[in-house]
């Protein structure tokens, strides 16, 4: 059977106070009845997905988009269809939106958002709703008061509000205590905080969950820590990219886009490459490797989720 293709646009309209997220659900008379969606349809073959969306959202909403960035796209294979859904942050809109179609519309805290049965396809949009746009990884630092330091600062001033601590250099016990102290600080921020090493580190430190290295992605055959803690991973390829959709990720790195000074021998993929693995990856995907802040929208228009880096905020 040669299945359908359909190119779907959907939007995460955003309030203004930035906390929570439109969402819509399904007449039970149709595809995925009942189920919860982000508001969208079927893209006409003249439609770009933007264009699309926007004649969508004014149909089912009665809204008009103002500003929107792309937040991830997504194919997914029904048993009757291959879909694409492109989706669409929006971050402004004009007017009060409400279920022209009679389907009933709710705006819910981003943190929800797991509360609601959505369709199979829409578990990535999930996780890139409630991902920021930075990903923080830390500098090695022998000091833990210069280390709180300079990690309060970056979510101060840089507003970082998703932290990955690595620190190579440090015993486990070491790396245990920072570990309590990050976790602390994080907290008074509302920033979530990953561990990188073992998933039993978090029976030590209740931290959001685990940042794997590559070779220890490629060595785990499920899952290693519930669903209710971010697992992400380091990852360079497709295969990796492929391991990482089989163990349930919710986010991974992808690197190294250019040459880094912590890397010099590796021949980085530049972003046509990237766009390509990211396009077929199964969750969201932050560029790494000599990336800074400036580089962020770039990294959004070709599918990532954002960037990651250590040194464009670690001052
Ligand atoms: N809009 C939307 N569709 C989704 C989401 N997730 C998901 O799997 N889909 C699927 O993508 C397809 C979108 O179709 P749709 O019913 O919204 O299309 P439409 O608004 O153009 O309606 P129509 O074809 O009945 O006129 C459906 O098969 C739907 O189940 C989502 O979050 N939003
Ligand atoms: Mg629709």
């Amino acid at each position: 059977m040669v299945k359908r293709r359909v190119h779907v646009a959907a939007a995460a309209i955003i309030s203004a106070t930035g906390k929570d997220v439109l969402i819509a659900r399904r007449p039970s008379n149709v595809d995925h009845g009942g189920l919860w969606e982000f508001p969208g349809g079927k893209l006409a073959p003249y439609e770009t997905g933007l264009g699309g969306l926007k004649r969508e959202l004014h149909e089912e909403l009665g809204v008009e988009i103002r500003r929107a960035q792309p937040l991830i796209r997504i194919h997914h294979e029904y048993p009757d269809k291959h879909i694409l859904l492109d989706v669409w942050q929006v971050h402004e809109f004009a007017g009060e939106p409400f279920g022209r179609e009679g389907q009933a519309v709710r705006w819910v805290p981003m943190g929800e958002l797991f509360k609601y049965p959505f369709p199979a396809a829409n578990l990535p949009i999930l996780r890139a709703v409630m991902l920021p746009t930075e990903y923080l990884i830390t500098a090695e630092e022998s000091d833990d008061a210069l280390f709180l330091q300079r990690l309060e600062r970056a979510m101060v001033e840089d507003g970082i509000r998703l932290v990955q601590l690595r620190a190579k250099t440090l015993d486990e016990p070491s790396y245990l205590a920072r570990a309590e102290q990050a976790l602390a600080l994080c907290r008074r921020y509302s920033a979530r905080l990953l561990l990188n090493g073992e998933p039993e580190l978090l029976k030590h430190v209740n931290a959001d969950g685990v940042h794997l290295t590559s070779d220890r992605l490629m060595s785990l055959e499920r899952r290693p820590i519930a669903e209710g803690k971010w697992l992400s991973a380091s990852t360079h390829d497709d295969r990796q990219l492929k391991q990482a959709g089989r163990l349930g990720c919710d986010f991974v790195s992808l690197s190294p886009l250019r040459t880094t000074p912590s890397h010099p021998e590796v021949f980085p993929m530049g972003w046509h490459d990237f766009q390509q693995l990211v396009e077929r990856a199964a969750m969201p995907v932050f560029a790494l490797g000599g990336m800074t802040r400036h580089d962020a929208n770039h990294a959004r228009a070709v599918g990532a989720q954002g960037i990651a880096s250590i040194r464009d905020f670690w001052k």
